[in-house]
């Protein structure tokens, strides 16, 4: 695949598996944003409640970036929302992974200030390793409900601090990180200079509503935006998958 317009940091394996390069100057993980959104923008109606936004051959998709990945990172509210389970559904792509002697499945990330995960979530049974990444304002009563049943990583005062939390996660190994909402993790990934790429299918629906989640929330950028170079068009189904990499700041 091209990189003509990201720059390149020497990560010749990831090139082969097409992936698209940015050099960000505070780890060296290559993060991918993927999400399914409405024509008009927006990740879930205003109740937050999941909708089919894209079809199988979008989830086939997915499936395929889940399984090309180290760790699927998704933030509390999406926990809480959706209760997704984040592992590769499809038997072929798992078996792959374990001829190439990594785990079945990618990592699990819940990026979590305040470790509100429920202890019966989906992402907290044993398919995967899963990672709650907490800031120092959650509760030693919450850590100890989370503890043994995930790996916890503390980082920032009142929130997580994106920059260390990811850090950290580059430690234990994952590189090639995936993130799959919602629209408040997103900005602030955008906003902290984390992203390499985003991958969004827009669908043939419209959801509106001025408090539906939208791909990227949180306080919005107001001088500086973050700016995107097309990399590809593909059609899929009625909707179409646009991928772009974030250009330099
Ligand atoms: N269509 C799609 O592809 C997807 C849709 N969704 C939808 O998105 C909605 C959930 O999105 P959101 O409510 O925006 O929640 P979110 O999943 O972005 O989580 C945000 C929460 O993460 C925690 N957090 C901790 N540190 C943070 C930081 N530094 N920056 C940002 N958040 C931090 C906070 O508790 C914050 O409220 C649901 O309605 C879900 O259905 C979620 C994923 C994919
Ligand atoms: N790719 C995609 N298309 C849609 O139409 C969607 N509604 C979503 N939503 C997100 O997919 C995740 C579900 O994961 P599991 O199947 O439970 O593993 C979850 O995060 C949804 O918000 N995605």
């Amino acid at each position: 695949m091209p990189v003509d317009n990201c720059v390149e940091f020497g990560w010749q394996d990831l090139e082969t598996r097409g992936f698209l390069y940015h050099s960000h100057l505070t780890t060296g993980m290559h993060v991918v944003v993927n999400a399914a959104m409405s024509a008009d923008g927006k990740l879930s109606s205003r109740r937050r409640e999941q909708i089919a936004i894209s079809g199988e051959a979008d989830f086939e998709r997915v499936d395929r970036l889940r399984a090309d990945s180290d760790a699927v990172v998704v933030g509390v509210g999406t926990v809480l929302a959706d209760d997704p389970h984040l592992i590769v559904k499809d038997d072929t792509l798992r078996a792959q992974r374990r001829e190439n002697d990594r785990p079945a499945n990618p990592a699990r990330v819940v990026v979590d200030s305040s470790g509100r995960t429920p202890t019966d979530a989906a992402i907290l049974d044993d398919a995967a390793t899963t990672y709650v990444c907490l800031s120092e304002a959650a509760s030693v009563e919450r850590r100890a409900a989370l503890a043994g049943r995930a790996e916890l990583v503390t980082a920032g005062d009142e929130r997580v601090d994106l920059l260390r939390a990811f850090a950290t996660l580059q430690e234990q190994g994952l590189e090639q990180v995936m993130v799959e909402g919602g629209g408040e993790l997103i900005f602030s990934l955008f906003d902290a200079g984390l992203v390499d790429e985003l991958r969004v299918f827009i669908g043939p629906k419209i959801i509106g509503g001025r408090d539906a989640p939208t791909l990227a929330d949180g306080e919005g950028f107001v001088t500086e935006f973050p700016s995107l170079d097309l990399e590809s068009v593909d059609r899929l189904d009625d909707g179409v998958v646009l991928t772009w990499c974030v250009a330099d700041r």
